[in-house]
């Protein structure tokens, strides 16, 4: 398999948040979407060739969504020797229960329930760490929709830790682009499971990323410049409201200068 750039781009996330260690045992949540198919092959190959002595194992939490066969990623992984185990769930039954007021399921549900049955198999299957498939694209769609709807600045993080379940996170993908994704995927014939969710393709971030298509058209050097200022913490100037018991800077020069 062709991964260099997928690689690379591990390799760098890796040194920049120290993500994985000797005796790792990384639990990658498989979606059965092309990220996380690409970030299973990717995280395996990357175990071979690292010189770090860890472990990838595949998750798949069966949603319960119709039509959806996994045979085919089932017999990559025998091929690729890759760990894989799929696991039962209630969730879409769950979902169906718990519709929306306009009869939709709920994604946040979903979210909850499907995150907390991988930390569950994860430590069955003696896991320390957790990694999903988010990749920059998605970091930047995070950022606009809490900007957006939520009146933050924030994203989601490349590795954290939850010590309520004492397990880590990590996102390894976080400097790859979808395309890039895309192209590893499709040159690899690394194959997915097309998800038949009827919310796919009609959720928030479906629409956040039809805006900032646009916008990389318009802007095409935003793309990289967005990730980047995610981690370009000295150009972060933001206002500061003063406290009660708080000096203002700005009184305190004029003192100083005798003005
Ligand atoms: N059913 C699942 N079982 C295990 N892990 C999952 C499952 N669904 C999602 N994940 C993990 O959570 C991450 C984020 O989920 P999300 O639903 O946003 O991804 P997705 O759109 O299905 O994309 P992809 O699988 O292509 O990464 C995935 O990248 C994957 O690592």
């Amino acid at each position: 398999m062709k991964l260099q750039e997928i690689l690379r781009n591990i390799r760098k996330a890796d040194q920049d948040y120290r993500m994985i260690q000797d005796g790792d045992r990384i639990a990658v949540g498989v979606s059965g979407g092309k990220d996380s198919m690409v970030l299973l092959a990717a995280l395996h190959m990357y175990s071979k060739f690292q010189g770090k002595n860890f472990h990838v194992v595949g998750i798949h939490i069966k949603i319960g969504f119709p039509n959806m066969d996994f045979s085919e990623v089932e017999a990559f992984c025998e091929r690729e020797s890759i760990e894989f185990h799929s696991f039962d769930s209630m969730i879409y039954k769950i979902l169906q229960r718990n519709l929306d007021k306009n009869g939709d399921l709920k994604c946040s549900l979903c979210s909850k329930f499907k995150k907390a049955s991988v930390i569950e198999e994860a430590k069955k299957l003696n896991c320390n760490k957790i990694a999903f498939g988010h990749h920059s694209n998605d970091a930047v769609e995070t950022l606009f929709m809490n900007m957006i709807h939520g009146g933050k600045i924030a994203t989601f993080l490349p590795k954290m830790y939850m010590s309520r379940t004492d397990v880590m996170f990590i996102r390894p993908l976080i400097y790859c682009f979808e395309e890039d994704i895309l192209n590893a995927q499709c040159n690899n014939e690394i194959p997915f499971v097309k998800s038949t969710c009827p919310n796919d393709g009609y959720t928030e971030r479906q629409e956040m990323k039809d805006m900032l298509k646009e916008l990389y058209e318009k802007y095409p050097m935003a793309k990289g410049n967005f990730v980047h200022m995610l981690s370009n913490e000295k150009q972060v100037d933001l206002w500061h409201k003063l406290q009660d018991d708080e000096e203002d800077p700005f009184e305190k020069m004029m003192k100083e200068n005798d003005v």
